[in-house]
């Protein structure tokens, strides 16, 4: 949940007459309190830095309840919360002394509970507050974190001067900002706390799970074949340039693809076929468009990887879209190929009632297609991703180490199961091919992109942190195939 979905089930919940907003406070004290106690029971002392608002109520409900329990508690109050606050009743509670930041003064052996910002913060983190978590680090004080790291945007896991905590706690939902980096390394281990929350309403944004798209699924019936099973074409580049295209083409093999094709010029198709078996070859003449179609049932495209022709992939990526025929899965050149002028393109897909073009750029090649948003940094990856999805009738996967994956229709998702192995050649290449591989199986684009974005991350873990690419696809159907 947003900031602002957070804040709403929050009014919705205390609305509903069930309980008031100084409930809410003193469960979420009172988690606050219980981490602190499963964690760092044996601190020498507990120092709660409170901030005006209701995280710092938050923060008095839970030094009163570890001083309750014996704990030496300090606290420290950058201001007073404002009368008639949730947070104002929550600091009435609190009977020991208030000091000033400037007091607090951390030993290795303590524990620092960071109660000054949370879902209503936005901008620049004030000196004071930067001072003193960054006291914190100096003096190796481990951090827990109430909600979010001070200094951390619930919403784009932005925060610069923010500090790296052992622990947060937040309530009901995880927010974008604790998925989104740096927040999300920020953050530390993340707890989340049931404190009696109830959604006002559906919301649009999803840590990437299998939840979100496993009743997507393709299920082949008894009665299938290879075809309806989902048949993909992948473009494949030179002759030097064959591997990007074959790694696509593999993936969509164990992403679960019927019958994969490699299009390509003949002296690339002599490569490719001292490589594969299974997979398909398909020589295109001099017009590569009339070659895919001569391909039975096409269900999705991969282009781009290794492609190396950037007006060849511009009109054939043109014509696929125009096409209303399969989905496109535009990848590195393929991407790149549209630097200039995205914007016919985006047209022909918009058209589309369901999506059916799938963009996979990296943060660079984002920047090329999209300037004006990625420009916006301060807008955050999730909201860039979205307004890319939006303008482009696409689906947007944005990669990174926390992949972010976004349709026109408003959903995102924030993928969290990466792992650095994924940094590796090819692995892009391998993606692009599992997207296409599940969307030519039937699953819908932005399904399609999730499920394959989620089983990369798990293949990269399986494969251990010296995979290379065709690790990856080795370790894809493993996971796939618990799931359906
Ligand atoms: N709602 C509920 O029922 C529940 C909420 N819960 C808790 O409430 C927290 C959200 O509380 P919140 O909305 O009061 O926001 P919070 O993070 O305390 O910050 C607001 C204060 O910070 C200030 N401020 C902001 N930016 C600033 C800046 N750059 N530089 C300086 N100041 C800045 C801002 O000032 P203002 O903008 O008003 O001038 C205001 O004083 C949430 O994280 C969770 O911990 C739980 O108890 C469960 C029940
Ligand atoms: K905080």
């Amino acid at each position: 949940m947003t900031n602002a979905e957070m804040a709403a089930a929050d009014g919705a919940t205390i609305k509903s007459g069930a309980f008031g907003g100084i409930v809410l406070m003193e469960r979420a004290g009172g988690a606050v309190a219980d981490a602190a106690l499963a964690r760092f029971a044996a601190a020498a002392r507990v120092h709660v830095l409170c901030g005006p608002g209701n995280n710092g109520g938050d923060g008095y409900v839970a030094a009163r309840i570890l001083a309750g329990k014996g704990l030496s508690v300090r606290l420290y109050a950058l201001a007073p919360p404002k009368p008639g606050t949730d947070a104002a009743l929550a600091a009435e509670t609190w009977a020991g002394p208030v000091g000033g930041l400037d007091a607090f003064a951390p030993d290795p052996a303590d524990l620092a509970i960071d109660a000054v910002f949370g879902a209503g913060f936005s901008g620049a983190l004030p000196d004071p507050v930067q001072s003193a978590l960054a006291r914190a680090v100096d003096r190796r004080c481990p951090v827990l974190a109430v909600d979010l790291p001070s200094g951390v945007n619930g919403d784009t896991g932005q925060g610069a001067g923010a500090v790296a905590c052992a622990a947060t706690v937040t309530f009901y939902r995880r927010k974008p900002g604790h998925l989104l980096y740096p927040g999300r390394a920020l953050c530390g281990e993340t707890i989340v706390a049931e404190i009696g929350v109830r959604a006002a309403r559906p919301t649009a944004t999803f840590e990437n799970a299998p939840d979100l798209w496993r009743g997507a699924l393709p299920r082949p019936g008894a009665d299938t074949h290879k075809y309806a099973r989902g048949a993909v074409a992948v473009f494949s580049g030179p002759r030097h340039g064959t591997g990007a295209s074959r790694l696509a083409a593999l993936a969509a093999q164990r992403a679960g693809a019927g019958a994969v094709t490699i299009l390509g010029h003949p002296n690339a198709l002599d490569i490719h076929a001292a490589h594969v078996t299974s997979i398909m070859l398909r020589a295109w003449g001099d017009d590569p468009m009339a070659a895919l179609g001569t391909l039975k049932g096409i269900g999705a495209v991969v282009l781009g990887p290794g492609f190396g022709d950037l007006p060849l992939a511009r009109s054939l990526a043109a014509a696929i879209v125009d096409d209303k025929g399969p989905a496109l899965v535009l990848d590195a050149d393929g991407i790149t190929a549209f630097a200039d002028d995205a914007s016919g393109l985006f047209d022909a897909a918009r058209v589309r009632d369901e999506p059916a073009l799938v963009l996979t750029p990296h943060a660079g090649e984002f920047a090329r297609l999209f300037p004006d948003l990625a420009a916006d940094a301060a807008a955050g990856k999730l909201a860039m991703a979205r307004a890319a999805a939006e303008r482009a009738g696409a689906v947007v996967v944005l990669k990174g180490p926390d992949t972010v994956i976004a349709a026109p229709d408003g959903r995102a998702a924030v993928n969290a199961n990466a792992t650095p192995a994924l940094a590796t050649a090819g692995s892009g290449d391998v993606l692009a091919g599992a997207v296409a591989g599940l969307a030519a199986q039937g699953m819908p684009a932005f399904e399609a992109a999730c499920a394959a974005v989620w089983l990369h991350g798990e293949a990269g873990r399986a494969s251990g942190p010296l995979a290379i690419a065709e690790d990856l696809i080795a370790a894809l159907p493993a996971h796939l195939s618990k799931l359906v």
